[in-house]
């Protein structure tokens, strides 16, 4: 037997098993592919929001990263929840040994968590500047939603055509390829993406469907994104690929207890079958 593609994922536990880490891994299962963690927090959280956050060590996020890199190897990474500007920049010194973003050549990409869906914080106010000026330009693609551009830039996108602008200012911190996720467009009846590489801009048209349970849809798509770029496809191919996983995870949402539930990662390995 030959090993599959790996992936990493710098992220959050989800003790409800819905959005974070635990989504990475399920997305990088379903996408054929070996899932390892960096584990930066551990959020206590269930389908109703998050009511505690323990911060893991910065050194050992970083140790986290050392060791599967060292020994495993890493086919591309993932951020999620990174908490403090310490983690960060424990995390891009980690990353710097092992070739991890831009000029190592690994994929990494960078999704800006900031905020649960919920509204709880799951980044430090004081880290954005992190984020922004030391993360942004090491990542080959940044997958910022709405909130996060609003909360990174400024900007207010409220209908598709903001979202070009919004690219921009997010691409001016130096990634290589920004991906404006569009699932907060209020009164749109679909949902299109916007990619962009600082010349071109690529819309990634899909439906919008009448659900409330889109936990962790974002972590989802960046998942299926990142596996892809683990198996060797180029940005706008993993992008649209995993614009259709997410689609369909976002079809078979599933309601979770008495909050809002997760989009299934069910769907490509054993359709309806639970
Ligand atoms: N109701 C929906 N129907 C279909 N796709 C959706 C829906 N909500 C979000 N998406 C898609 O899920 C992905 C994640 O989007 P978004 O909700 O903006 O990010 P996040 O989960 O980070 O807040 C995007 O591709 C978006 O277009
Ligand atoms: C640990 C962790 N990481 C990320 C999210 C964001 O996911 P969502 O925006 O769907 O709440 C979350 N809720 N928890």
């Amino acid at each position: 037997m030959t090993a599959p593609p790996t992936a990493l994922t710098i992220a959050g536990s989800d003790s409800g098993g819905s959005a974070g880490m635990h989504a990475d891994l399920r997305t990088f299962f379903a996408c054929g592919v070996h899932g390892m963690t960096a584990v930066t927090a551990v959020t206590v959280q269930n389908t109703t929001g998050v009511s505690g956050v323990v911060e893991v060590p910065a050194e050992t996020v970083a140790a986290q990263i050392d060791a599967v890199a060292s020994d495993i190897g890493v086919g591309a990474a993932k951020t999620g929840m990174l908490a403090s500007a310490a983690t960060i920049d424990a995390m891009l010194a980690a990353c710097d040994r092992h070739g991890i973003g831009r000029d190592g050549r690994t994929p990494f990409v960078v999704d800006p968590v900031a905020a649960a869906r919920s509204g709880e914080p799951l980044l430090h106010p004081d880290a954005l500047d992190a984020l922004r000026n030391r993360a942004f330009p090491r990542a080959t693609l940044v997958t910022p939603n709405l909130d996060e551009v609003r909360l990174l830039t400024g900007i207010d996108a409220r209908t598709r055509d903001d979202l070009l602008d919004a690219a921009k200012a997010i691409y001016d911190f130096g990634p290589e390829w920004v991906l404006i996720k569009s699932g907060h467009l209020p009164d749109d009846p679909e949902c299109v993406d916007l990619l962009f590489d600082g010349t071109a801009a690529l819309p990634l048209p899909g439906p919008r469907y009448a659900t409330e349970h889109t936990h962790g849809a974002g972590d989802v798509f960046a998942s299926a994104i990142t596996a892809a770029l683990a198996k060797g496809a180029s940005v706008p191919d993993a992008v649209r690929g995993g614009k259709r996983f997410v689609t369909r995870s976002v079809a078979d949402a599933y309601p979770l207890g008495s909050g809002v539930g997760p989009v299934s990662t069910f769907w490509r390995i054993s359709p309806r079958s639970y």
